[in-house]
């Protein structure tokens, strides 16, 4: 389980009062969980993101996973960006393997388990080619390959599709479908996607900013749906995928509305 208690993040103000960013976030991942963070520009959800990466340090609060509390970076967590991080110089079976090679497995065993990933992600035959080589959507899928590679307890998705055009973004949904469900790896993903956080979530939090908290939750079985069936359409046409999806852009357009006033 990821147990986080009461998560509060100030951020220190340039001499003026300082960011209130999370306030008193409280959120449970059991195993197997696709959670999914929605909300507004500046709502803390990357700040919650990068306290559990243990990135940040939390002002008040805790956060644990299986009942060990989180003090920095560890291997127990995969993190992927919206920007890949991949090394340019290095092929794409050395990035994968990177994490690996840090942590003194030895050279056959890294590329037995690159190997193995890169087939899960569909880039079996990509192993020796260089990231400039790839499309984006390509190279996300070598960072979420990367990221599972110390086979940690969590993979951290901070808005991994963001600057992906519709279509591949589309695809790389079904393709993290697949992942999970394969792996039964419990995700944290963060979006400003009202439609893609209710076809992958199993529980969606709603964020708002000033300050960033959690204003509305949701159990969700599109994603089990999608896995079932493979009919997308049918799960988009849902009559209660569209009365969730309005309910939702209600609270966010509020927020849009709150922080144009503050602006
Ligand atoms: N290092 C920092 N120092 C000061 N303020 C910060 C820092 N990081 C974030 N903030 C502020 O904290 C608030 C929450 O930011 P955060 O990046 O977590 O939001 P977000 O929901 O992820 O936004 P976005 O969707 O735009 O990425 C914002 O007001 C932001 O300006």
């Amino acid at each position: 389980m990821l147990k986080i208690q009461n998560a509060t993040v100030y951020f220190e103000g340039r001499g003026e009062k300082p960011v209130h960013a999370l306030d008193r976030v409280n959120l449970d991942i059991p195993d197997g969980d696709f959670v999914v963070a929605l909300g507004a520009s500046g709502c803390g959800k990357s700040t919650l993101l990068n306290a559990i990466a243990g990135f940040l340090p939390l002002s008040e609060g805790s956060i644990s996973l299986n009942g060990r509390e989180i003090k920095g970076p560890g291997a127990d967590r995969g993190v992927v960006f919206q920007k890949d991080t991949l090394l340019p110089w290095s092929n794409v079976a050395d990035n994968v393997a990177l994490g690996l090679k840090f942590a003194g497995i030895g050279r056959a065993e890294r590329r037995d388990r690159a190997e193995e990933l890169l087939d899960l992600v569909g880039l079996k035959d990509f192993a020796k080619s260089f990231p400039y080589e790839l499309s984006g959507g390509m190279r996300q899928r070598v960072g979420i390959a990367r990221a599972l590679a110390t086979e940690p307890d969590i993979l951290l998705m901070d808005e991994p599709f963001g600057a992906l055009d519709s279509l591949t973004r589309e695809k790389m949904q079904e393709l993290l479908i697949e992942v999970w469900h394969r792996t039964r790896k419990r995700i944290f993903f963060i979006t400003h996607s009202i439609e893609e956080a209710l076809f992958l979530g199993t529980q969606v939090v709603v964020m708002s900013p000033r300050p960033g908290r959690v204003v509305a939750r949701y159990e969700l079985d599109f994603v089990n749906r999608f896995i079932a069936t493979g009919d997308v359409r049918a799960i988009n046409l849902a009559p209660e995928f569209g009365e969730i999806r309005e309910e939702i852009r209600e609270i966010l357009h509020k927020d849009h509305q709150k922080v144009e006033i503050a602006a």
